[in-house]
């Protein structure tokens, strides 16, 4: 295993039928992700932001190309085997914190960690420190809708690490929310992903919050671009 990446993308290739058109969105795109950085992913709307975290994540395979993920090959592996590694490896924060409305904060936390096999009283436990050091202490047995905006976005964070995964791949995850809001989400978020060790790749239209980053890349002609 090589310990200088996290996540490699080796020529990826992603092609999308539009009616009569194809539109090449990745065209032999490389880019590593080195352990414990966190890097800004800037570009302009749809130029294949999303597309990239998704064949990065495993949520879809490129045409070509090979996602090597902690040292291993993805590309051969069955839907079966990339799902698990999705489960330990890899947490996601969305624009929208698609929380489970009937459960709580600590529950929406809990679960993927109870799906993984952990103990109730573990998973708990851990659910209750991420929740705490995120700044919400107090607001553990609130459902979703008893949140605002920047608190649901802290839990979906808490949700995403909670299987300490080795990569956080997040798609706009503080764009729904204010300026100012945005601003102690990110914070927050980086303070976390510093205090883990957890590499990170956001994609994000704030140029501000992508200042603070390790590193910022785009997209341009379908590859990946260091700014
Ligand atoms: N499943 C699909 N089928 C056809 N075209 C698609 C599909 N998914 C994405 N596209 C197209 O590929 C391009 C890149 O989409 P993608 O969502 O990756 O861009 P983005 O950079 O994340 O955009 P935004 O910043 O607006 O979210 C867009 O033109 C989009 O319409």
């Amino acid at each position: 295993m090589n310990l200088s990446e996290t996540i490699r993308l080796e020529g990826i290739q992603r092609r999308y039928r539009q009616g009569e058109a194809e539109l090449d969105i990745l065209r032999g795109l490389d880019f590593t992700l080195h352990p414990g950085e966190a890097v800004a992913l800037v570009a302009p709307s749809g130029t294949g932001k999303s597309t990239l975290l998704h064949i990065a994540g495993l949520l879809e395979r490129p045409d070509a190309g090979e996602v090597v993920i902690g040292g291993r090959p993805t590309s051969k592996l069955s839907d079966a085997e990339r799902t698990q590694i999705r489960r330990t490896d890899i947490g996601f924060v969305y624009q929208f914190h698609h929380l489970l409305p009937e459960f709580s904060a600590l529950e929406n936390v809990m679960l993927p960690q109870l799906i993984n096999g952990l103990e109730r009283r573990e998973a708990q436990n851990r659910a209750q420190d991420l929740l705490g050091w995120l700044g919400l202490p107090d607001r553990v047995q609130h459902r979703p809708n008893e949140l605002s905006g920047g608190e649901q976005q802290r839990v979906a964070i808490a949700r995403a690490v909670a299987n300490a995964p080795r990569v956080l791949l997040a798609d706009e995850p503080t764009g729904n929310l204010d300026v100012v809001t945005a601003d102690s989400v990110f914070e927050s978020l980086f303070r976390l992903i510093k205090a883990t060790g957890l590499s990170a790749l956001i994609a994000t239209h704030n140029l501000d919050l992508a200042s603070r980053m390790d590193r910022r890349i785009t997209l341009r002609d379908g590859l990946a671009v260091e700014t």
